[in-house]
């Protein structure tokens, strides 16, 4: 039974300036190539959307200014807009009154380069917007002004913290405007789960909106008549655009479900190839491929052939075989502790690559979860079996109107473009940006680039404040430890962390505070400065270990220098970095120690860039046989 759909689709879908109209595009292999090519060279048309809208703003808000409070009231509670009158002359009285109601709420109007940007939102752009410029007020007003005129609203972000943060800036505005609004949190139950889906403005992060839409999927197969979570795909606004529908999109979104208990033969099996991959050396046995996967080498293929005949139990065919080593392989030697998983409590909890932020009920598949159970130490868990599963790409396709913002969206146009249909649109900032580049510093070895970043650290926090940024919860752990032995008390925000996530920003911009972050957990992160810091220079971000893109490394320097305020970044780097050492090509090697050696430093930033460039290449090749691979799929057995 399908859920009555809050949103009048059909009007929004027919209006002429309705740009979900636009095709979706189609999947293939040269259709998607061609599409990255045009995508690069693909200049957004410089007229700004709605022009007319725009020019009849001044004056309505003017005459807004001055009504009293109860008279705005009364101007809210009148009748509502059409979905598809939104982008015209006649949506600018309800787009000014969105405006007036944000002003009086925060206190300040919003800026022309956040109209700017909530209008290209309505029009179905991917914005680039530089990071601390009010992209959260900017996606909010979009929201506010579709779900005013009936075009029920998904933003989308990252994580719990941004999602819950950003609804309860937008709840008070949305209350007044006579909007429903509503968060989904990880912990919410089924029924509440419903009940926020039918709210006007749903903020979530991306999993969440995946994975209802799973269940759902599931339901509707094992439970015919049962009643879906999600009440349609309307409009979608996804903040931080990069994250959510590329960095993510490499890996199918998987839902499974427990079977039951191991067979004890299947147990006997992984044991054995446990033992089996942690006994081959690298380079010998196994090599990594182009993706940063361990594949066995012929040898290690030999070792493997000349070990199972000596198995006591059962062998499944070659091929299984090969492949159940190649996770054994994985899950020895690729998911560590610390980046892939922690262990709690004596069990495996994945990380979630794109968050940072532990994954409790989420599981890798049947095998390889064991696998990894058996290399932490822990006692291998349930089977469990895939019921359903989809790409983020397909998902955000599914929606009318898609939209995106994010600080950091050049990089990524082909894939905008080729995959959602999304035009980059850039908009300017509105001041100045007062970030100083401080240079990047290459050491040979961890150790001594620790040391350097906590001297570094130490000295900066004496007037302002610092952020630090790593990859992950191995690397907190690391530098942590360095400050430890100083005796100095650093904050550290991580997966292990969630909890006082909040507290620990709100202290985050204090003069003296050294605060030290995964790339993921300081995502979006806003962090407000002390008048002191401000006065001797702002936040200061020293980036602590390579990053696999140039985008994460803007995004998280982007904490710094927000809003036109003073700041400044520098990197240290060293040539054991992870980042540097797994998937980095031979050439790209190469180069990189030429790097250390370099007496021109300008050069270094480049030669970095030239490795992540290539990472991003690869990146972008797996998410692309992700889709294909989809697509397949559901070309040969209708399934999806
Ligand atoms: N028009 C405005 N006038 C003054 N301050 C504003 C305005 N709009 C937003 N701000 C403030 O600017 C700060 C940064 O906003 P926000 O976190 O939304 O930035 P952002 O662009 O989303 O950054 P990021 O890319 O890092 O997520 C917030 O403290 C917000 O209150």
């Amino acid at each position: 039974m399908l859920r009555p759909r809050p949103v009048p689709l059909h009007a929004f879908a027919r209006s002429r300036h309705n740009p979900a109209r636009r095709k979706v595009p189609p999947i293939g292999k040269l259709a998607l190539l061609w599409a990255e090519y045009a995508g690069w060279r693909l200049v957004r048309p410089p007229a700004a959307p709605a022009p007319a809208l725009r020019a009849a703003l001044p004056p309505l808000l003017a005459e807004l200014a001055s009504l009293e409070d109860a008279a705005l009231d009364a101007r809210l509670a009148g009748p509502r807009p059409r979905a598809e009158q939104i982008l015209t002359a006649a949506g600018a009285r309800p787009f000014a009154e969105a405006l007036e109601v944000v002003r009086r709420a925060m206190g300040f109007a919003l800026r022309d380069n956040q109209i700017d940007c909530a209008l290209s939102l309505l029009s179905g752009d991917c914005v680039e917007l530089r990071t601390g410029e009010g992209k959260t007020l900017a996606a909010g007003l979009a929201a506010l002004v579709a779900a005013r005129a009936g075009v029920s609203c998904h933003v989308v972000t990252v994580n719990d913290y941004l999602a819950r943060r950003d609804r309860e800036l937008i709840a008070p505005i949305a209350a007044r405007m006579r909007l429903s609004s509503s968060v989904l949190l990880q912990e919410l139950q089924d029924d509440e789960r419903r009940a926020a889906y039918d709210a006007d403005i749903v903020y979530g992060a991306n999993k969440s909106f995946v994975f209802d839409h799973l269940r759902d999927r599931r339901e509707a197969q094992s439970r015919p008549g049962s009643i879906p979570r999600q009440t349609g795909q309307a409009f979608a606004i996804c903040d931080e655009a990069d994250s959510v529908m590329i960095d993510d999109a490499t890996v199918p979104m998987i839902l499974s479900e427990i079977v039951g208990e191991v067979p004890e033969n299947d147990l006997q099996l992984f044991r054995t190839l446990d033992g089996f991959a942690a006994g081959l050396e690298p380079g010998a046995g196994r090599v990594r491929d182009a993706n940063g996967s361990w594949r066995l080498t012929l040898a290690g293929l030999r070792a493997l052939e000349a070990a199972a005949e000596h198995w006591p139990h059962p062998v499944a065919r070659t091929d299984e075989i090969v492949a159940l080593a190649e996770k054994a392989l994985a899950a020895r030697w690729q998911f560590r502790r610390g980046d892939a998983y922690v262990l709690r409590e004596g069990k495996v909890e994945m990380i979630d690559q794109s968050t940072g932020r532990l994954m409790p009920d989420r599981r890798w598949e049947f095998g390889l979860q064991q696998m990894v159970e058996m290399a932490a130490g822990a006692e291998p868990s349930a089977e469990n079996r895939t019921v359903a599963q989809v790409t983020q790409q397909s998902f955000f396709r599914q929606y009318r109107l898609l939209s995106g913002l994010t600080g950091t969206a050049r990089e990524c146009r082909p894939e905008f473009w080729s995959i959602y249909r999304l035009p980059v649109r850039r908009i300017a900032p509105h001041a100045p940006l007062r970030l100083i580049d401080q240079g990047t510093r290459v050491f040979p070895r961890a150790a001594e680039k620790w040391r350097h970043v906590a001297d570094r650290a130490e000295a900066m926090a004496a007037t302002r404040a610092v952020l630090i940024g790593v990859n992950d919860v191995t690397e907190t752990e690391a530098l942590a430890a360095v400050f430890a032995a100083r005796g100095r008390t650093i904050a550290v925000l991580d997966a292990m962390s969630e909890a006082d996530e909040a507290a620990l920003i709100a202290e985050a911009g204090r003069q003296g505070s050294i605060t030290l972050a995964t790339h993921l957990a300081g995502r979006g992160t806003d962090i407000a400065l002390d008048p002191e810091v401000r006065a001797a220079g702002g936040l200061h971000v020293i980036i602590a270990s390579a990053m696999v893109s140039s985008r994460l490394e803007r995004q998280f320097y982007g904490r710094a220098g927000r809003a036109g305020d003073p700041g400044s970044y520098e990197r240290a780097i060293s040539l054991e970095d992870r980042n540097l050492q797994e998937g980095a090509q031979p050439l790209d090697r190469r180069l990189l120690r030429l790097m250390l050696w370099l007496p021109l430093a300008g050069l270094r930033p480049w030669a970095l860039g030239q490795l992540q460039a290539g990472r991003d290449r690869r990146a972008r090749r797996l998410r692309r046989i992700t889709l294909l691979r989809e697509q397949d799929l559901v070309r040969q057995v209708g399934y999806r």
